[in-house]
């Protein structure tokens, strides 16, 4: 694959606060490894906070970091983002392609900066190459029934990749990300939305889309999830369930995998009890290795699954966390 030559901008997360820090975020590494994989030149970082950890931007390859001043405004809001990578992009010459995290806010920022930048964009992405010059980008549509393959043509490419899509890996002789402080002009629609209040979400561990491990429940659980939670602990994992497990208020509505509920791409899905009904495999197409647990042989999930087991969750999982223990 021959690669670009124009940078790549990479709107990066990070987690924290100014008092104990911010921390880039696992699918902020990921896609700076995608952008030193579509090209040679140099990668832009835009950064949205003060004090952005410089020395981890640099392990995945930043060269250099914008830090626009968002003026006290909060990075959740999308149009706030879209306006600060907005001023970052004006100070490029040229630019291969715009990448951000296709989460909740990603996708609007997405949105937001194509429409600004008058460019293509796509969202939900998994897969990128640059082919003939131009960017190829991969997903699956239509409830995971078709994977596609298309080329943004218009403009920059603005692409949402999805977390865990990619691996992050650093790059092998780190240099100095340098930071570059970028005003920015707000539009008053953007600064029409405002964070009142936010309450971070109980539970340790990491977040059902950021997860390299997912272990989900399903009716099989009948209603106990302690083997569920039991498992994705002793993998360092997070759990999710599917709707009819929600529905059941057996978990919050907020782990729910599949057509309207998350979508995920973890390295490794483990099913308990699910019997991989269309809407919730669409949530889960991107998955690398698929792992399931059914009592019934002919159950859909065994179509699409890397390895199956079939048996009773509550023999088959105790067994596992004996040897994983
Ligand atoms: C418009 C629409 C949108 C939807 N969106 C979603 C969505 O976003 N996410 C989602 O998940 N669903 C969604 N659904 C529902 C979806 O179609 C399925 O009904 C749901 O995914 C089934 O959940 P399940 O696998 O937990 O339950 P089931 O289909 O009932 O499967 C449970 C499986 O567990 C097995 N089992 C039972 N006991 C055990 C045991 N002890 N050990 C091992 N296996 C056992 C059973 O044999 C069965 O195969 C949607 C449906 C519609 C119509």
């Amino acid at each position: 694959m021959k690669k670009f030559e124009d940078p790549i901008l990479v709107v990066v997360d990070h987690v924290g606060d100014l008092e104990n820090g911010y921390v880039l975020t696992p699918p902020s590494e990921q896609l700076l490894t995608a952008a030193r994989k579509l090209t040679d030149g140099q990668i832009y970082a835009v950064a949205l906070n003060p004090s952005p950890q410089l020395d981890r931007l640099a392990a995945y390859g930043a060269d250099y970091v914008f830090v626009p001043d968002l003026g006290g405004r909060s990075p959740r809001v999308a149009g706030v983002v879209a306006d600060a990578a907005t001023a970052c992009i004006n100070e490029l010459p040229e630019a291969a392609a715009l990448l951000t995290v296709s989460n909740y806010r990603g996708r609007e920022v997405a949105s937001h900066l194509a429409t600004l930048m008058d460019a293509g964009s796509a969202v939900d992405v998994t897969r990128l190459s640059v082919r003939e010059g131009k960017l190829v980008a991969g997903k699956s549509v239509l409830a995971g029934a078709w994977e596609t393959i298309f080329a943004v043509r218009r403009g920059t490419p603005v692409i949402a990749l999805r977390p865990s899509a990619f691996e992050a890996e650093p790059v092998e002789v780190p240099a100095e990300a340098k930071r570059i402080d970028v005003e920015v002009n707000f539009r008053e629609a953007s600064t029409a939305v405002r964070v009142v209040s936010s309450d971070a979400r109980e539970g340790e561990g990491p977040s059902l889309t950021e997860a390299s491990v997912v272990v989900c429940g399903g009716r099989g659980t009948n209603g106990d999830f302690s083997l569920v939670n039991q498992l994705a602990d002793a993998l360092g994992g997070a759990v999710g369930a599917t709707r009819v497990a929600a529905d059941e208020g057996w978990v919050d509505r907020a782990i729910q995998i599949g057509q309207t509920g998350e979508t995920i791409a973890p390295s490794l899905y483990i099913g308990l009890g699910v019997s991989g009904a269309v809407h919730h495999t669409c949530g889960i197409q991107g998955a690398g290795t698929v792992v399931a647990v059914c009592d019934d042989p002919d159950a859909p999930i065994f179509e699409m699954c890397d390895f199956g087991v079939v048996g009773d969750m509550n023999q088959i999982v105790p067994q596992a966390l004996e040897d994983l223990r």
